[in-house]
């Protein structure tokens, strides 16, 4: 360990599961200041602990998921994992399954004003919140206050068409967005667009920022497509960091150990054989008006 990441520890609640610093791979693009990607910093326990999270707990209630009361029962809307696994007729599950489009969480975009509401408010998840400002810290913005997250689930063969990501007060603030599970085509435009957008891949485990000149830019996922790699059963060969010695009191070292207990694991296995899940972080507010 070197000083820096010594000097860090004393400051920053370091979420387990990262490989270290000296073996992230960071890249910017040249056409897109501001856009930066890691390729995934995650070591495999650590992509099967956000992948368990999102699943499993980001969209228990009163977080807010797409399933709605008029097509879902009540159980569904406020435990949609916990019916998917209890469902044994086989359509029904497929239908459940590829029903679950989003949850979000901390302050709820409200996607038919397409503005945030005050009023719907629930408690951002304090290890996605560790997980972010870690990576803020890192990449040069240590003010950085995540307050609202979307999950976004992707079975394969669905998209998510050209947008903006507008509707938050601060622009300054950059977006983080961690990638699971299937290979994501990610295209990245410019304000306007008109611009040709540039192509990338983002794999499992690889976190995209959108900061200063990128962060208002247009974006799209046109394809998810079967990945060749699956690093989240990537045991053998992903060098396992001992960071869990450190005290981190943010992450659920109870859900950490029993991912890598192989019938634990085995329905996120299948869940994420054939679908992506995008955890998408964002401050809406300045960092002024929270303290
Ligand atoms: O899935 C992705 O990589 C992008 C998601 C996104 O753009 C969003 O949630 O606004
Ligand atoms: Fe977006």
């Amino acid at each position: 360990m070197n000083i820096t990441e010594l000097h860090m520890r004393e400051y920053l609640n370091i979420p387990i599961g990262l490989r270290p610093l000296h073996m992230w791979r960071c890249y910017m693009l040249k056409n897109h200041p501001g856009l930066l990607v890691i390729r995934n910093p995650f070591t495999f326990t650590g992509q099967r602990y956000w992948i368990a999270r999102s699943l499993r707990d980001y969209p228990l209630a009163p977080n807010i998921v797409n399933l709605d009361a008029k097509h879902f029962s009540s159980n569904t809307v406020s435990d949609w994992w916990r019916e998917l696994h209890k469902c044994t007729e086989k359509s029904i599950a497929h239908r459940l399954k590829t029903s679950m489009r989003w949850t979000t969480l901390g302050y709820h975009y409200n996607w038919d004003t397409k503005a945030y509401d005050e009023a719907m408010h629930t408690l951002f998840p304090i290890d996605l919140f560790s997980l972010s400002q870690y990576f803020a810290y890192v990449l040069g913005f240590p003010n950085y206050i995540p307050q609202a997250g979307i999950i976004n689930y992707y079975p394969i063969g669905t998209c998510l068409s050209g947008h903006t990501d507008h509707s938050e007060l601060n622009h300054e603030a950059p977006l983080f967005s961690y990638s699971f599970g299937q290979t994501a085509i990610f295209l990245i435009g410019q304000n306007t667009q008109e611009e040709q957008p540039s192509a990338l891949f983002l794999r499992s485990g690889d976190v995209l920022t959108m900061s200063r000149e990128s962060r208002l830019c247009y974006h799209a996922v046109p394809r998810v497509m079967k990945t060749q790699k699956e690093p989240w059963n990537d045991f053998l060969t992903i060098p396992q960091w001992k960071s869990k010695e450190f005290f981190n009191n943010s992450m659920n070292f109870e859900l950490y150990d029993q991912v890598t207990d192989t019938c634990f694991w085995m329905p996120f296995n299948r869940y994420i054989a054939d679908s992506r899940i995008n955890i998408n972080v964002r401050q809406v507010f300045s960092s002024d008006d929270c303290l």
